[in-house]
Parts: structure tokens; sequence; C-alpha cells
């Protein structure tokens, strides 16, 4: 099990996207690319995600997964959106829903 959280790459990915530029980052050169650069690499790899989900092998959807999630966080970066504000709305549905106490329960 690894203690690799989401986190984790968020607070990367937005160190990254403030590296100078006399560093070679490819986070932030998607960065300065700009929104629609990043929406175009996340809509790519969410396709080729849901390929893999189709008809891969399980170590390619493992691989396409990483990347989707990478480019989810560049994606929300760009836009100024803390995952911290994502997690917010899935734990709101969670609640809604009457899981979060049973998950807590049962961790
Ligand atoms: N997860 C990734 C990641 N996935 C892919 N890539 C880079 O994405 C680039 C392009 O890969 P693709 O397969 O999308 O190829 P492509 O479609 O031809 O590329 P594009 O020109 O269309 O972008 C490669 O140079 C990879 O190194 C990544 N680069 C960085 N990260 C993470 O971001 C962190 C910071 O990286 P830097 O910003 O480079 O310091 C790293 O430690 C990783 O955690």
């Amino acid at each position: 099990m690894t203690g690799f959280t989401l986190d984790d790459l968020a607070r990367i990915v937005a160190q990254r996207a403030d590296a100078s530029t006399a560093e070679k980052s490819y986070t932030r050169s998607l960065v300065e690319a700009g929104p629609a650069r990043c929406a175009k690499k996340l809509g790519e790899e969410g396709v080729e995600a849901a390929l893999a989900t189709a008809s891969g092998t399980k170590v390619e959807l493992v691989a396409e997964a990483a990347d989707v999630l990478y480019h989810l966080l560049v994606a929300l970066r760009v836009r100024e959106v803390d995952l911290v504000e994502v997690m917010a709305e899935l734990e709101r549905r969670t609640v809604q829903s009457g899981h979060a106490e049973k998950a807590s329960r049962e961790r």
C-alpha cells in the first residue's frame, strides 16, 4: 500500500506550475499554454482511460487512470480550483446519501 495521495500530487503540480522558466517542467509548460491546452490533454487522457476500461489490460488502465488524475489536477490548477473544493463536493454528496457515517465507522 502506497502512502502517496492526490493531495501530495496536487502539491507537486502547484509547485511545478510555479517553477522558474529556467527549470524544465512539463506541468509548467501545460499551465503556460492555458486552459484550452490543459482541457485538450484531459479530454485525450479521459478517452484513453475509457478505452482501457472497455478493452485494455489492467496495467494499461492503471497507467491511463494515472494520466487522467495528473491532467485533472493540472486542469484544476490552471482554473485556480483547489482540490479541497472537489473533495468537499464529494463529501457533500456522500453525506447527502447517508454513507458518510458508515464509511467512518468502517475505517
Ligand atoms: N504525471 C506526470 C506526467 N505524466 C506524463 N507526463 C509527461 O507528459 C509528456 C507527454 O506525454 P504524452 O504521453 O501525453 O505524450 P504526447 O501526447 O506526445 O505529449 P503532448 O506534447 O501532447 O503533451 C511527457 O514528457 C511526460 O513526461 C508527466 N509529467 C509530469 N507528471 C507529474 O508531474 C510532476 C512534475 O513534473 P514536471 O512538471 O515535469 O517537473 C512529476 O513528478 C509527476 O508526478
